[in-house]
């Protein structure tokens, strides 16, 4: 960080009525379940039949993880050219991880609630190379436990094993591992998707590296089962010093998946583990654009201390972060952590990236109740800003998935109840104006908007060590910032097109506007109308307490081949972002005001909205940006005229003006504001945006708008 009088500042809580007495009050049963905290689940053979699915979804997971990485291991010994057609033909899991998605469609059509799909890549990935079978069920099993006692001598080779062998003597899949650890380094070997903390976790002290074998005293003792994955621990506490394995960021197996996979589902995230460079996300992008992945959207893992120095430009070249604390959790110091995960938080906030927080109540894998530490860090997540919770070991082979998820869900909800949505708009937009200010735009020395230019550009902040295998610290700075440019989302323009100006962007503007109306008129419902769906990220950024409705028309498009219907792709990616709650029109339906009286209509039936409540709607009229208060009608199901008391609020809200220099007195009718200037809160007023009134409509309306999780949401 350069010496700019600009500290990378990072929200703190401030929590809004969050008085004991308050809070022991009970719960009211009736008050909506809405939770904005999304939930991921990973499906495993705790939960793939389609009951068990249905149930997750009723209990509120929005996005299922199908995970390669049960499964490659018959691959690894297959050559390159072997892979392909025989690799389609006899990898079980494959198999299993495709049932999961036939099954998550069936649970879709039975709940009618939508569901995105995610599928975990291996990448640079070391596991044990331990024989397994696949069982009926195309899952994989491990016989025999390796049982190890503290200060046993373990070998981690990368040669065969030959056949009756001790049972310490290890293989693991990476064949240049003894280039990688030295004398004194810390190996982790812990059965995948655990803590690293109970007694299926070993750590391991090197005592000397051979050509082939690397020696190791076990520091305590541990019952080895299940797929064992194999962590090198940083051995620096304050840089990086380790090599990085050489793997690619996709491995041939995940390439044939996802190829494999693209055939019959949609798949709308790929988890990128390891991710460790800018580049990392450049390259899947290119490999899933070639494979016809191309509306697929990257959210890079951030699991070791290796993707936190680059984690700038990572963040801004992926769709989104996970952050992968069981991982990471192994290369960071205890006590940096929750600061770590804070500080990524911010970030992602910031540029307006989801963030996924992982490992959170691992005890659910066993007991039905969380700790209260894990609880507290549920509710912590959700306070430090993150969108979403990705659950592993709980749903894949835990014993409480369904549990799991209601009670994470619960959790969420009370935590979001005392988030400051306010401080958290506030601090967005004093971010907003400090860049701003450093460009220069605003007098000031431009020295953080560099600082931030070069960091989401390159984020070489270590030396690159002198070998073939490289210490993985991005030291391509030009070469990742040209190929981010090559594959600019609209989310990086965006971000870009903030860099250069003093101000918002436009649709920033409006989404941010929206948000702040809604605060300030009390309302209960945000309706976004959305094509690509990036007016609802934008919306979902200012974190507004309300449900974000997002409206997803779809269109029909020609790919040059033959037409087809896009905009459910959009209406599933929505579902890891805070707030959004994505809901397809049906096609026949035109995007107008009819459209927005049945989604009125629609959220009245579920709960959302009640006779006279504010909704803000933000939506393309005539080719003019709008946000606009509508009401629903005294019956509670249409909407009704714009109350003028609100009109004036909303333009209070937007122009930051106080009642009486900038309004005069409010005549009551609100006449004569129709059509007034909307301006940044904060900022100077910068975008026209029309605040027009809906055509009074106090009718019920039949609804021909649909949440389309039906039919083929997740099978093509
Ligand atoms: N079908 C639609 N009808 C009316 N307004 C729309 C529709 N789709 C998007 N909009 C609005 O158009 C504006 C710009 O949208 P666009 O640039 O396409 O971004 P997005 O990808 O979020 O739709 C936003 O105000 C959005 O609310
Ligand atoms: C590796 C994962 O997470 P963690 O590092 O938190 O175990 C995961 O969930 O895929």
């Amino acid at each position: 960080m350069p010496s700019s009088r600009r500290p990378n500042k990072v929200k703190t809580h401030v929590l809004k009525d969050c008085s004991l007495p308050s809070l022991l009050v009970p719960i009211d049963p009736n008050e909506s379940d809405f939770t904005a905290t999304k939930v991921i689940v990973t499906i495993g053979p705790a939960c793939q039949d389609v009951d068990t699915l249905c149930k997750l979804l009723d209990a509120g997971a929005t996005c299922a993880r199908v995970d390669l990485t049960w499964g490659p291991l018959e691959f690894h010994k297959r050559s390159l050219v072997n892979l392909g057609e025989a690799m389609r033909r006899s990898w079980g899991p494959l198999e299993f991880h495709k049932r999961s998605l036939v099954n998550l469609g069936e649970a879709m059509r039975r709940t009618r609630k939508l569901c995105a799909v995610m599928v975990d890549v291996v990448g640079r990935e070391i596991i044990l190379n331990r024989p397994s079978k696949i069982d009926e069920d195309g899952w994989p099993r491990f016989e025999n436990p390796i049982s190890v006692k503290a200060t046993d001598k373990v070998t981690l080779t990368t040669g065969m094993v030959p056949e009756g062998a001790a049972g310490n003597v290890l293989p693991v899949s990476y064949e240049k591992f003894t280039s990688m650890v030295q004398p004194g380094d810390t190996v982790f070997l812990g059965r995948y998707l655990v803590t690293g903390s109970e007694d299926s976790s070993l750590y391991l002290t090197v005592d000397s590296v051979g050509e082939k074998d690397v020696v190791c005293t076990a520091m305590n003792a541990g019952v080895l089962d299940g797929l064992i994955t194999v962590f090198h621990t940083e051995r620096s506490t304050d840089s990086l010093a380790n090599l990085q394995n050489d793997l690619p960021i996709l491995c041939p197996e995940d390439k044939a998946a996802l190829e494999a996979l693209q055939d019959e589902f949609e798949v709308d995230f790929v988890s990128l583990s390891f991710a460790r460079t800018a580049d990392d996300i450049v390259q899947a992008r290119e490999f899933l654009d070639s494979a016809g992945l191309t509306t697929t959207k990257i959210i890079a893992k951030c699991e070791t201390r290796q993707s936190l120095f680059n984690f700038k430009s990572i963040a801004g070249a992926a769709d989104g972060i996970i952050l992968s604390r069981g991982n990471l959790g192994l290369d960071v110091l205890p006590e940096k952590m929750a600061l770590v995960q804070k500080s990524v938080i911010s970030n992602c906030n910031l540029i307006g990236k989801p963030i996924i927080i992982t490992r959170v109540v691992d005890t659910m894998c066993v007991a039905p109740r969380p700790t209260r530490a894990e609880a507290t860090d549920v509710a912590n997540v959700v306070l430090d800003g993150a969108d979403g919770i990705l659950l592993g070991a709980e749903t894949l082979r835990g014993k409480y998935p369904v549990l799991t998820v209601e009670t994470i869900m619960k959790i969420c909800r009370q935590a979001e109840k005392v988030f400051d949505h306010v401080h958290h708009f506030d601090h967005l937009m004093q971010e907003a104006m400090e860049i701003a200010d450093d460009t220069g735009a605003l007098g000031g020395s431009g020295e953080f908007a560099q600082y931030f230019a070069r960091n989401v550009s390159q984020a070489n902040l270590t030396p690159a060590m002198p070998s073939s295998l490289g210490n993985g610290v991005d030291d391509s700075d030009g070469q990742s910032l040209r190929s981010i440019n090559r594959h600019d989302s609209q989310a990086q323009l965006t971000r870009a097109a903030n860099l250069g100006s003093p101000l918002l962007s436009k649709l920033e503007s409006i989404a941010s506007s929206a948000v702040r109306a809604a605060d300030k008129v009390g309302a209960s419902l945000i309706i976004v109308y959305t094509r690509s769906g990036q007016t609802a990220s934008l919306v979902s950024k200012y974190r507004p307490p309300q449900p974000i409705m997002t409206l997803v028309v779809p269109q029909l498009k020609n790919d040059g081949f033959k037409w087809h219907l896009e905009g459910r792709d959009t209406a599933r990616r929505c579902l890891i972002q805070r707030g959004l709650l994505p809901v397809l029109a049906a096609p026949s339906q035109n995007s107008g005001e009819s459209l927005l009286e049945e989604a009125v209509a629609m959220a009245s039936r579920a709960g959302l909205v009640h006779a006279k409540d504010h909704i803000v709607v933000v939506q393309m009229l005539a080719g003019a940006f709008v946000v606009k208060i509508v009401s629903v009608d005294e019956g509670g199901y249409g909407i009704q005229a714009i109350r003028p008391k609100s009109l004036v609020d909303l333009m209070m809200a937007t122009a930051g003006a106080s009642k009486e220099e900038e309004l005069g007195q409010d005549n009551g009718n609100g006449e004569g504001r129709v059509g007034h200037t909307i301006g940044q809160p904060g900022l100077q007023p910068r975008e026209l945006t029309h605040v027009s009134s809906m055509k009074h409509n106090e009718t019920a309306r039949s609804a021909s708008l649909q949440v389309r999780p039906a039919m083929q949401a997740a099978c093509k």
